[in-house]
């Protein structure tokens, strides 16, 4: 496996430090509607400043090229789901297998999950289908209104984020409330609803192997409305002429419950384990499932959806206690492309309301204590829209104090 180490990185890559008006320049960029691949179209050489990666987490480039070692204790375990419903102990082993991948790096790929390959071919076909067809075509799709069934654009916080990443997108809503087909391109609509239709089905399996993992009944995870909103992000990463400069996606993590994500061949996707940047290999057939977290992600993203989502997922952190790990990843840019992806995040449908949310009782013990106090919904979102949270987690406020705790028992 080959790890950048986060300690072994170049320098941050020295900027032409010139001033240039980004809003300016964000705005032309945005105003083609052609996205990343009209640049690559365009045959640039050079690729705009606006794209130029802001931090140094996100470089990895010394002396021109990659700087990458081998570390064979750092990978990103393959899980083999044969036999989970016919065989009780293989159950029990692929249960431990989760258990111990969510506990650990919080990333791992499933093989045999029962998505047909063809299935996640057509997929990954569709998507590319639709980022190649006739741009001006491709332009009436192009939209920062997160209420259109399927919105199109180039990064959804280009405006707000520090740099902007070597990527287009595509998203769609496709669970509690599915789009009409007919507000769906052609291109991709009937492979969209199908896919969609068969990783729901899988995220309901891979929420009843956590429940498990964590010692609850099958259906407590999804009994909490974990699998009931279904987001599908269809990712294209034109190949890029200075990859060295920018990301495919800048680091963070997750703002959801769970995510399953279809790759195709190209490769680029890392995780942060222990520090290193780990690569997260192509593999023919195999599904990645990472878990998802908040702190980063949240600041970034722009949108009433994106925020419910972010809350959402904080509360999911605070009722399994941190019990499972959420997993910071990146994509690297390319000269090799395009890559195609598609992430299919797994949130709740559900508004806020008075229900209560605290660490799930079962997994509580002495050794175990609750780390959070418990919250409404309600009450969640009115102290997270109170706050400037400037980057830091809204879960801090509703984290009980251990030493308080003690003295209380004593
Ligand atoms: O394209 C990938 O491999 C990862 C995409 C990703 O991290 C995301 O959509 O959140
Ligand atoms: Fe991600």
């Amino acid at each position: 496996m080959v790890a950048t180490s986060l300690k072994e990185d170049a320098p941050a890559v020295v900027l032409k430090g010139d001033y240039y008006d980004r809003t300016t320049e964000l705005k032309a960029f945005d105003e083609t509607k052609a996205g990343v691949k009209g640049l690559v179209d365009a045959g640039i050489t050079e690729i705009p400043r606006i794209f130029y990666t802001s931090t140094s987490d996100n470089n990895y480039i010394e002396n021109g090229s990659r700087s990458v070692f081998e570390d064979a204790k750092l990978h990103v375990p393959v899980i083999d789901l044969r036999g989970l419903t016919e065989d009780s102990f293989r159950r029990k082993e692929i249960i431990d297998s989760v258990r111990e991948a969510s506990e650990n790096g919080g990333v791992f790929q499933i093989i045999n999950h029962g998505i047909p390959q063809s299935v996640m071919e057509e997929m990954i076909d569709g998507v590319r289908r639709f980022h190649e067809q006739d741009t001006e075509v491709k332009k009436a799709f192009y939209t920062r209104d997160i209420n259109k069934p399927l919105v199109y654009n180039t990064n959804n916080n280009l405006y707000s984020s520090k740099s902007a990443d070597w990527r287009d997108t595509f998203h769609c809503r496709m669970a509690p409330n599915p789009p009409k087909p007919e507000d769906l391109p052609l291109l991709c609509r009937d492979i969209l609803m199908e896919y969609s239709k068969q990783v729901m089905k899988l995220g309901i399996l891979l929420f009843e192997l956590m429940s498990e993992a964590l010692g609850l009944n099958p259906n407590h995870l999804y009994d909490m409305n974990c699998a009931e909103g279904l987001n599908v992000l269809c990712h294209y990463y034109p190949p890029c002429p200075q990859p060295e400069l920018t990301m495919g996606v800048t680091r963070h993590a997750d703002i959801d419950f769970l995510t399953v994500l279809l790759q195709d061949h190209i490769g680029g996707l890392q995780v942060l384990i222990d520090n290193k940047w780990v690569d997260v290999s192509p593999l023919s057939g195999a599904l990645v499932v990472n878990i998802g977290d908040l702190l980063q992600a949240c600041t970034s993203f722009t949108g009433f959806l994106c925020f419910f989502i972010c809350v959402l997922h904080l509360l999911h952190q605070l009722i399994s206690n941190d019990k499972f790990k959420s997993v910071e990843h990146r994509v690297l840019a390319s000269r090799v492309g395009p890559r195609v992806s598609i992430g299919s995040f797994f949130t709740t449908g559900i508004m806020p309301t008075s229900k209560l949310y605290r660490p799930i009782k079962e997994l509580l013990s002495e050794n175990n204590p609750p780390k959070y106090r418990e919250t409404t919904m309600r009450d969640y979102l009115a102290y997270f829209r109170s706050k400037d949270l400037d980057g830091t987690s809204a879960l801090d406020h509703f984290k009980l104090d251990q030493n308080r705790l003690k003295e209380i028992e004593s």
